[in-house]
């Protein structure tokens, strides 16, 4: 499972006691810039599995990455108290939508597609299932989503696959009508099911309500060394005023939303010098957060494979699997429905990005709609 291509010489580490139960390390403390001069020929993989030079901290790309991970929000002009969008704005989601047409709209188009075939939904949590805010500890579901989202899962196999921790997103959802996959899809609870020889670290275990379930955490090994670099990442960004560090299990979120932009370079830095010790550790760009996590084949599209088997649901022209998600790591789920021709991807954006999602959606309200459409549909189609 663990790329080979990375360097094996990382230190092996011992303590795996994590920072504190939350999983959040947060700072408040003021900043003090640090000058800090990183050694040439390190590299680290950045996003979309680039490879980017350390020098880049301190050039444009990591600093542009870090500006556009999370859509820009529609321009407002504010008109004597009255909010009025941007003409610009407008016209350009038009446009983009030709490209990724509203799954509202299209919804008759992607059910007449799903007659006689059984639909399995794969749902990411934040910025889909709950709306981005500033404190990812309050990223709550709402009490309608909750419901709608159970009445899905009644209808359809249902799974959420998050950055979160796996725990973080149930503790979230509440529903034990779901399957959860945490740590991007490295974590995976699903159905007792005999699976291929390709996951030697499937195993037995229980889920909360003592049920049998198979286990999937191919990135165990790592789990030492992401608690080591949880704790370094806590007490390097500590001076800088609103970081947030969040321990996912097998990977961690540095989170920038709430630092002063003119910081920024700052916790680039910061991340990167601890990440110079961790050849096998490897970053990434969410929604103004910086996820460190495994070198390690395994993504949110391979979670979906994986689900639709422990599911009894691969290899089967019958089945369509529908995906929603807003962030770049969804995109690997995308591609895997789009490549195979045999599901449907959709992007929640609110602004113009490029996907390998077939269909969009606004907002996590877009989101819900829906859902409740599709349920709607499954209890009318079969009266
Ligand atoms: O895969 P997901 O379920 O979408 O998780 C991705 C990351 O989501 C969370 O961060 C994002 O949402 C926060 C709450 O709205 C927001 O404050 C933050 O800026 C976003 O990046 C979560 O906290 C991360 O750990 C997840 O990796």
């Amino acid at each position: 499972m663990v790329d080979r291509k990375s360097n094996d010489c990382a230190p092996v580490l011992t303590d795996p006691a994590q920072m504190n139960k939350s999983g959040l390390g947060i700072h408040s403390s003021l900043c003090s810039p640090q000058g800090v001069v990183f050694s040439p020929g390190h590299f680290l993989t950045g996003p979309r599995k680039k490879t980017v030079a350390f020098d880049d901290v301190r050039t444009s790309s990591w600093l542009d990455a870090m500006k556009s991970s999370s859509p820009t929000h529609r321009k407002l002009v504010k008109d004597s108290g009255t909010e009025l969008v941007s003409t610009d704005a407008d016209v350009a989601y038009r446009n983009w939508m030709h490209k990724y047409p509203s799954a509202l709209a299209s919804f008759e188009q992607i059910t007449n597609y799903a007659k006689g075939k059984r639909l399995a939904l794969f749902l990411d949590y934040d910025g889909t299932l709950s709306p981005i805010v500033d404190n990812p500890e309050c990223a709550f579901m709402s009490k309608p989503m909750r419901a709608v989202v159970r009445d899905a899962a009644k209808c359809f196999p249902t799974a959420i696959i998050s950055g979160r921790s796996r725990d973080k997103v149930y503790e979230f959802v509440g529903l034990a009508e779901l399957h959860y996959a945490g740590s991007h899809g490295m974590d995976i609870m699903g159905p007792v099911r005999p699976m291929s020889n390709d996951h030697p670290n499937c195993i037995r275990s229980t889920d909360k309500q003592g049920n049998e379930v198979n286990l999937f955490q191919p990135a165990s090994e790592f789990l030492p060394m992401i608690d080591e670099v949880f704790r370094s990442l806590v007490e390097i960004t500590k001076e800088i005023e609103g970081a947030k560090v969040e321990n996912n299990k097998f990977c961690v979120s540095v989170h920038y939303r709430n630092v002063d932009e003119k910081l920024w370079t700052t916790i680039a830095e910061s991340v990167h010098r601890i990440l110079i010790g961790y050849p096998r550790l490897r970053l990434t760009h969410g929604r103004k957060v910086l996820e460190v996590r495994p070198v390690l084949d395994w993504n949110k599209g391979k979670a979906v494979e994986f689900l639709l088997e422990s599911l009894g649901l691969s290899d089967c022209d019958e089945v369509l699997p529908i995906y929603v998600g807003d962030d770049r790591t969804d995109e690997d789920a995308f591609k895997v429905l789009r490549e195979r021709n045999r599901g449907y991807g959709i992007l929640v954006s609110s602004a113009p990005k490029e996907s390998h999602a077939l269909y969009s959606l606004r907002d996590p309200s877009e989101v819900m709609e829906f859902l409740k459409a599709l349920v709607d549909w499954k209890k009318f189609s079969s009266l």
